[in-house]
């Protein structure tokens, strides 16, 4: 792909200001930290917008998160300090340890922040801002916010490349309601791409010499079932096949379930990241906010006018006495797995469309091999279009507009959402979310969260995590059709949850 261009229009880049340019022409505008949350109604979008150095309390924050809200729909926030966020970003060279470390082994204990493939890619820590946002508003309230922030940033960036100046790291729930999604704005980036590596400090860079402690290992691990059981997700199949041959109001429906483990250590989401990077190197192996796993699947890239996406849907895995290549030809072969999959990549080509002014979908689709299934992908390449992007045709907007694809929601996708909801009956948090990256200047990388478990923060009364352990909340879902098998689909499943349990267990 080709450098961010220039010359793309105001309205469709957020423009952080850069050091040299028109300093005089900023003026401050009013800050509002919005403090309160749970006073509104689960349907409608809420908002939270934290200074995460300076905890909201009701005080004024050293300095400023904003963000655009309609003042009638919320109460009034607390007003900030206005102050300039400034961004530095510089090269790493030969001679910094931090020059050549893999990126993952640069990571502090805490806060940690992911999104790293084959080695490149960005990690952070610390959180100059965040912002905690839900309902079906949440990608268009995320991407008000983000725009206007940049507005307050000084950037000092001597790179230039995508994923320099500043950065936030974004993972928004799957469903418009129950879901929380969040963007958090690093103190700290490390970031690799095209062979250079730089650090971004955002702030006054005081975590940049955070010491990194040794990875700590989570003990023994044990499994019990999470808010849908196998044997309630095998039923919840033969669910939807019956009423899908029955009524034929379906086509496609993703179904998932969760499987709790506990561990008799703290949980190090390091550890995790560490384990999945080394098995898994072609997969983007991400954190934000708990949710940690390594994700095949890219939902949409964006550098400059250019988008692309990675469609997966139709999966087999491995199986005794059958060869890499003969499961490969076998999915290829199977008319089930090509119909899952033609529904995936057309609802993704049919939503980007209207962005695109030329827009290229593979004829055929190929196979990706993992170490754990084998999947159908479908390359897609788009090139934005110049009216598109001036009325605001967002990296975040175009995610919106392309989420959930049928390859985690299914066909038509309103019905296909509503009956994951009626018959899985969880919870799916930001699994099958969009998880990635924006930058100030419009790029980005998002994918779908799969393979992926949210370390879960409060501890069960008599569980590991009370007697100072960890909890995790691991996800994984397969496409359903009408010749599905049930007990098929919980075999699929299972074979994607190995990455975090062999992650979790300790296999590289
Ligand atoms: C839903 C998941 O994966 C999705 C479903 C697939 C399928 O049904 O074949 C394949 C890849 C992903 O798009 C998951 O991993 O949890």
């Amino acid at each position: 792909m080709s450098r961010p261009n220039t010359s793309t229009p105001r309205a469709a880049r957020a423009r952080p200001r850069r050091r040299g340019g028109t300093a005089t022409d900023w003026s401050p505008s009013v800050l509002v930290s919005v403090t309160e949350s749970a006073a509104f109604c689960a349907t409608a979008s809420l908002a939270t917008v934290t200074d995460c150095r300076h905890p909201v309390d009701g005080h004024a924050h050293a300095f400023g998160a904003a963000h655009l809200l309609e003042s009638d729909a919320y109460p009034p926030g607390v007003a900030t300090t206005p102050r300039l966020l400034t961004a530095r970003t510089r090269r790493l060279e030969a001679g910094d340890p931090r020059y050549d470390s893999p990126l993952l082994e640069l990571l502090p204990t805490d806060a940690v922040l992911s999104w790293v493939r084959d080695g490149s890619g960005l990690v952070g820590w610390g959180c100059a801002a965040r912002l905690d946002v839900a309902g079906p508003d949440r990608f268009n309230r995320a991407d008000d916010w983000w725009r206007e922030l940049c507005h307050q940033f000084e950037v000092d960036d001597s790179v230039g490349l995508p994923g320099c100046g500043p950065v936030a790291f974004a993972s928004l729930a799957f469903a418009d309601d129950p879901g929380h999604s969040v963007l958090i704005v690093p103190e700290v980036v490390i970031g690799q791409r095209d062979g250079v590596r730089w650090i971004t400090t955002i702030g006054d860079g005081s975590t940049e010499q955070q010491p990194v402690e040794p990875v700590h290992p989570p003990g023994t691990v044990s499994y019990s079932d999470g808010q849908l059981s196998a044997t309630g997700y095998r039923q919840a199949v033969a669910e939807a096949v019956h009423r899908m041959r029955q009524t034929g109001d379906l086509d496609k429906i993703v179904l998932a379930h969760d499987l709790l483990a506990s561990t008799s250590e703290p949980l190090d989401a390091r550890f995790l990241l560490n384990n999945l990077a080394a098995r898994y190197p072609t997969c983007w192996t991400f954190a934000v906010d708990g949710l940690v796993g390594a994700t095949p699947e890219l939902l949409l890239e964006r550098e400059g006018y250019e988008v692309r996406s990675q469609v997966l849907a139709g999966t087999v895995w491995p199986r005794e006495g059958h060869t890499t290549e003969q499961l490969a030809a076998e999915l290829m072969a199977s008319a089930k797995n090509r119909s899952e999959h033609a529904y995936a990549a057309e609802s993704l080509a049919v939503r980007l469309r209207p962005f695109c002014s030329d827009l290229t979908v593979q004829n055929e689709p190929e196979v990706l091999r993992l170490r754990n299934v084998l999947h159908l992908a479908t390359n897609v390449e788009g090139k934005l279009s110049e009216s598109g992007t001036r009325n605001g045709a967002t990296l975040l907007r175009m995610v919106a507009a392309v989420h959930p694809t049928a390859a985690v929601g299914g066909t038509p996708t309103d019905d296909a959402v509503q009956a994951i909801s009626e018959l899985e009956g969880m919870d799916r948090g930001r699994y099958a979310g969009p998880v990635g990256w924006l930058d100030g200047s419009g790029n980005g990388e998002f994918a779908v969260a799969l393979r992926c478990a949210q370390v879960e923060t409060a501890a069960a009364p008599g569980t590991e995590a009370e007697r100072g352990g960890g909890r995790i909340r691991l996800f994984a879902g397969c496409g359903i059709v009408p010749e599905s098998d049930p007990d098929q689909e919980v075999a699929e499943a299972e074979a994607k949850l190995l990455p975090v349990r062999e992650a979790l267990e300790g296999v590289r």
